[in-house]
């Protein structure tokens, strides 16, 4: 038995690993997050971008995954693997497990980022934009008169008659229009056979993409859990 931790900008995700199956528990605020709101009786293998939540969990033997000791899963020599986070990490590793390669991951959340690997098992490299709500927000913190706008689900069809509607096309259009862009030119530079979507908001973009397939919400879990294991298994 085995927690896993996906800390992200905005929420953590936790969830145990059964030795077989995966059990998703309540996503928890990155803000928020201490050691006591974990599962205290397995030990803990952890993505983690957000340096001060992992300060915060420091002194408790947790594993957190980094491109370093992931070598034996993915080739990183094409790339400077010192600053990829480590769901980007993971997300290459859960691809490279799972799907014939060459695989891209769009990972839809705070950030939206493509992660590519050949089939080779070589991280050939990627991308990192804002996502849907960091382009919401950016809209109502940088000028006087935007609102932030709600969600919706649904691509916008028209062009916006008012101040919502405008920015629901702009930002909810425009995103699908950034993904579609990267995931063709990533695809002209190498053969990609599945081309993936990621993250809490890849419904969304798969919806709009035919190219593009949702995979289940443990998707990343699974990347740190399969590092895990391999550490493990070098160990003994
Ligand atoms: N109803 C909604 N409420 C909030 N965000 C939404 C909603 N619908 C879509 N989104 C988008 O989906 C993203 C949610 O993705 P996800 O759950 O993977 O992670 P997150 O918490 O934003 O990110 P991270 O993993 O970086 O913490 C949001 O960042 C936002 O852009
Ligand atoms: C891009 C994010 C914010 C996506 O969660 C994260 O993977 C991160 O902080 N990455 C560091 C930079 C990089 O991956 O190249
Ligand atoms: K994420």
């Amino acid at each position: 038995m085995l927690t896993l931790l996906n800390i992200g900008n905005t929420h953590a995700q936790p969830a145990i690993w059964h030795d077989g199956y995966l059990e998703l528990l309540p996503r928890i605020p990155t803000s928020e997050l201490t050691w006591e709101r974990l599962p205290q009786e397995y030990p803990v293998a952890a993505a983690s971008v957000v340096p001060k939540a992992s300060a915060r969990l420091a002194g408790h033997g947790i594993y957190f995954l980094s491109a370093y000791d992931c070598g034996g899963l993915i080739d990183f020599s094409r790339v400077d693997p010192t600053t990829l986070g480590a769901d980007r990490v993971a997300n290459a590793i859960a691809a490279a497990e799972f799907y014939p390669l060459p695989a891209l991951v769009v990972d839809c959340g705070t950030a939206i980022t493509i992660e590519i690997v050949d089939e080779r098992r070589r991280f050939l490299g990627g991308a990192i934009a804002p996502g849907r709500r960091l382009m919401r927000r950016a809209l109502f913190e940088g000028t006087a008169q935007l609102p932030e706008i709600p969600f919706s689900q649904e691509l916008p069809e028209e062009p916006g008659r008012n101040t919502v509607e405008a920015i629901r096309f702009g930002v909810d259009r425009g995103a699908v229009g950034l993904v579609r862009e990267l995931v063709a030119a990533s695809l002209r530079s190498c053969g990609i056979v599945s081309c993936l979507a990621a993250g809490g908001d890849a419904g969304f973009f798969a919806a709009a993409l035919p190219e593009l397939k949702a995979v289940e919400s443990d998707f990343t879990l699974h990347g740190i859990r399969l590092a895990w294991e391999r550490r493990r298994d070098r160990q003994a």
